[in-house]
């Protein structure tokens, strides 16, 4: 179940030229440098993009051939853009209930009560929107355009003019979405860590064109992947988060295919209990080992079984373990430990964890 893009639109020098398809489930985020062509692709796929050289297919519906396009109002997209465009004059119930009102009621699969918990929207609804903080307001945008039971939200940048605290804020109410609503979401972003913490899958954008999609998981163990910044590789796991008891938390991955799921200590924890969570490691904080140490601080140890080592650079290799779970953990170590340690794919050896961040 995709969407499909044939298009071709000139916009002075700059040439957006597309045939590839999306995946539509999850969160998918378009990731690509400033004046690449996302907004431009968004646009097109609301149909709000005027050009006679494309073909967009959602799931079995044509929303364009040609001339022949659906207009926006029939694709039941849900907009959010960087700044919301709350309507000033109302209050924040009745922007809420906005596009709910001019849903056909046979249309509406989601309500307010239920849209109003999933984003905790109920002490706002009284408010004049004047008043709402930037993520208060991008939080009463999302909902309303949950309101019209869309079936595809379509985000551009949607939190970029937060600031940290606000998006640590919404990020989780995010997240969550597509699977509390099963609506899939299209996010258009130019930050990695934004793609590491929500998406499912990423489309690279480059001068015009699609240059890939992959999961989030493949993304992430390219060494040269797009999202790696000054810090290097990471890896980006997912899991439950779980009180201990003793005030302690464990991060416990999410176990695939019958797999067992591997327990992390981790010290700071959402304020927002969802389920769901996922813990960025670094690369370089990764060490290895061939027998499990004694005496040592370093309390995430776990087995791994070493599937690639690459040459990161003239002194570093970086590694790709595979965890029991199924999950990868990347380890940069230098060509003298690998060489010192005899280390070759399909061994296991025991990986070190000097810090795992819980992203919130
Ligand atoms: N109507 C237009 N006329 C001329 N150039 C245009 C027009 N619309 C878009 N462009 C150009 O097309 C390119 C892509 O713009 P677009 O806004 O889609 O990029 P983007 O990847 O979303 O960028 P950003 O992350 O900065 O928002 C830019 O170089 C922009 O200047």
């Amino acid at each position: 179940m995709t969407l499909q893009i044939r298009a071709r639109a000139q916009r002075g020098d700059f040439t957006l030229a597309i045939n590839d398809s999306l995946p539509t489930e999850g969160i998918t985020a378009l990731y690509g440098r400033s004046g690449c062509g996302k907004t431009t692709l968004l646009r097109l796929i609301a149909g709000l993009e005027r050009t006679r050289d494309a073909e967009v297919r959602f799931r079995d519906q044509l929303w364009q051939s040609g001339r022949k396009r659906l207009p926006l109002s029939r694709r039941r997209l849900g907009l959010v853009f960087q700044e919301s465009s709350l309507l000033p004059h109302l209050s924040v119930e009745a922007n809420l209930r906005y596009g709910y009102q001019r849903t056909p009621p046979d249309q509406r699969r989601l309500h307010p009560e239920r849209v109003y918990r999933l984003l905790d929207l109920d002490s706002l609804t009284r408010q004049p929107v004047n008043t709402l903080s930037g993520g208060q307001r991008q939080r009463v945008a999302l909902g309303r355009a949950l309101l019209a039971s869309p079936q595809l939200m379509l985000l551009d940048e949607p939190l970029s003019a937060l600031d940290t605290t606000a998006k640590r804020e919404i990020l989780p109410f995010l997240a969550d979405l597509p699977e509390s609503t099963g609506v899939p979401i299209l996010l258009v972003t130019h930050s990695a860590r934004e793609v590491e913490q929500l998406a499912d899958h990423v489309a690279f954008m480059d001068q015009g064109r699609l240059e890939r999609t992959e999961t989030l998981r493949e993304a992430l163990i390219r060494p040269d992947s797009p999202l790696f910044s000054d810090e290097g590789p990471a890896a980006v796991l997912q899991g439950q988060l779980t009180s201990t008891g003793n005030g302690e938390w464990q991060f416990i991955t999410r176990g695939g295919e019958g797999r067992p799921p591997v327990p992390f200590q981790v010290s700071g924890h959402s304020s927002h209990q969802t389920s769901l969570h996922r813990l960025r490691i670094l690369a370089s904080d990764v060490s290895l080992a061939t027998r499990e140490p004694v005496g040592i601080s370093i309390r995430n140890r776990m087995p791994v079984r070493i599937e690639r080592i690459e040459e990161a650079d003239e002194h570093r290799c970086t590694i790709t373990c595979r965890l029991d779970d199924g999950q990868i953990l990347l380890s940069r170590i230098t060509r003298a430990s690998v060489r010192e340690l005899e280390l070759e794919t399909g061994q296991t050896v025991v990986a070190l964890v000097k810090s795992a961040v819980l992203m919130e």
